[in-house]
């Protein structure tokens, strides 16, 4: 049995344009071009693997160009567990902006998945436990209604799977309700399950963090981009902040601080060590282009960069 089964129902090419100075309704030059196999779950499958976990990847993918993925399954020993479409999976391309300092995402729709090809991804993960964990990440592609992660997650818990849960706007609304043991909203995603502006203030989302575990679900952490990360559990609660950062993309740095999360949980670790490795994976993905953990060596030197606060209850 797997460790982690990550399932990507919209996975991408993030293809990394560096553009020094970028401008709107203007002709840019394009200085360097990266594709990368992506998309929220194949990233944290990367991630795991690099973390000597058995890990597999599964949702959908356009056989006209999954050769880009074929080989990074291959090159991160992530098992290839896809559903294989007749058609293209998106490009979602991702504007680096070293001058301005600025990531500017465009992303794609992605294909339509119809019923078919859906019930044969819900025999795969549900005819038995595939594995310990199920990741369920990213945007829904056309055809599937904004509940499957809620239906998803009961099923998985129905097996005796855990579940660490990663998506926006509607999608993120309904799968809550199901209590995935972990979530890693950004501030952003928060605005949009309370229909009002969440800032990055402690203050204001340690409170809602708390209704989310007294809801049901076990760990909560907030990303707040370069504000860091707040995780809460029932009995403590943890602020983590980067006291230095090298950026060369923001692209993947949610997905690494999930990996980093999945992987403490299965490992059993504190909550203070699972915010502090989590942040370090972050601050990993912060320099690389793609999905690719460093050196353990590396990732300690990283770790050092962290503060990481404890925040009472009381
Ligand atoms: N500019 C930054 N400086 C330092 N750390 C950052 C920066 N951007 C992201 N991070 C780190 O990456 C984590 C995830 O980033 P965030 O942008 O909040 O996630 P998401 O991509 O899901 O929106 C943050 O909690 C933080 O640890
Ligand atoms: O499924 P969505 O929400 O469109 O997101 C897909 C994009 O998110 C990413 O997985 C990066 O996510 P994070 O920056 O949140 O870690 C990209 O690789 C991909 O292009």
């Amino acid at each position: 049995m797997l460790d982690v089964l990550t399932v990507t129902l919209n996975p991408a090419i993030d293809q990394t344009v560096n553009i020094n100075d970028f401008k709107i309704d203007n002709v840019n030059r394009v200085e360097k071009l990266q594709n990368s196999a992506a998309g929220k779950g194949v990233n944290v499958a990367s991630y795991l693997a690099s973390s000597d976990l058995k890990v597999g990847a599964t949702g959908f993918l356009g056989s006209k160009n999954c050769e880009i993925f074929e080989e990074f399954f291959k090159k991160q020993n992530i098992e290839n567990r896809f559903i294989y479409l007749d058609t293209q999976t998106r490009v979602n391309v991702k504007i680096v902006d070293s001058k301005n300092k600025t990531v500017t995402d465009v992303n794609q729709m992605g294909f339509e998945i119809d019923e078919e090809n859906l019930n044969k991804l819900e025999k795969k993960l549900f005819s038995k436990k595939e594995a310990s964990w199920y990741v369920f990440s990213g945007s829904l592609p056309k055809g599937i209604d904004n509940n499957i992660y809620e239906k998803w997650i009961k099923k998985a818990h129905d097996l005796g799977v855990k579940v660490a849960f990663d998506a926006s706007g509607e999608a993120l609304i309904y799968g809550i309700k199901a209590k995935p043991e972990l979530i890693k909203p950004n501030n952003h995603e928060l605005s949009q399950l309370l229909s009002k502006n969440i800032s990055c203030d402690i203050k204001e989302i340690l409170p809602i963090a708390r209704d989310l575990i007294n809801d049901g679900i076990e760990t909560v952490c907030v990303s707040m981009g370069e504000k860091g990360s707040l995780i809460v559990n029932k009995k403590e609660a943890f602020h983590a902040v980067a006291l230095k950062a090298e950026v060369n993309t923001t692209v993947g740095a949610g997905d690494a601080l999930l990996s980093g999360l999945v992987y403490s949980k299965i490992n059993k670790l504190s909550l203070e060590e699972s915010i502090k490795l989590a942040s370090t994976y972050s601050l990993n993905a912060l320099k690389t282009i793609g999905a690719y953990l460093s050196s353990k060596e590396e990732l300690k030197k990283l770790s050092n960069d962290l503060d990481i606060m404890p925040i009472s209850l009381d």
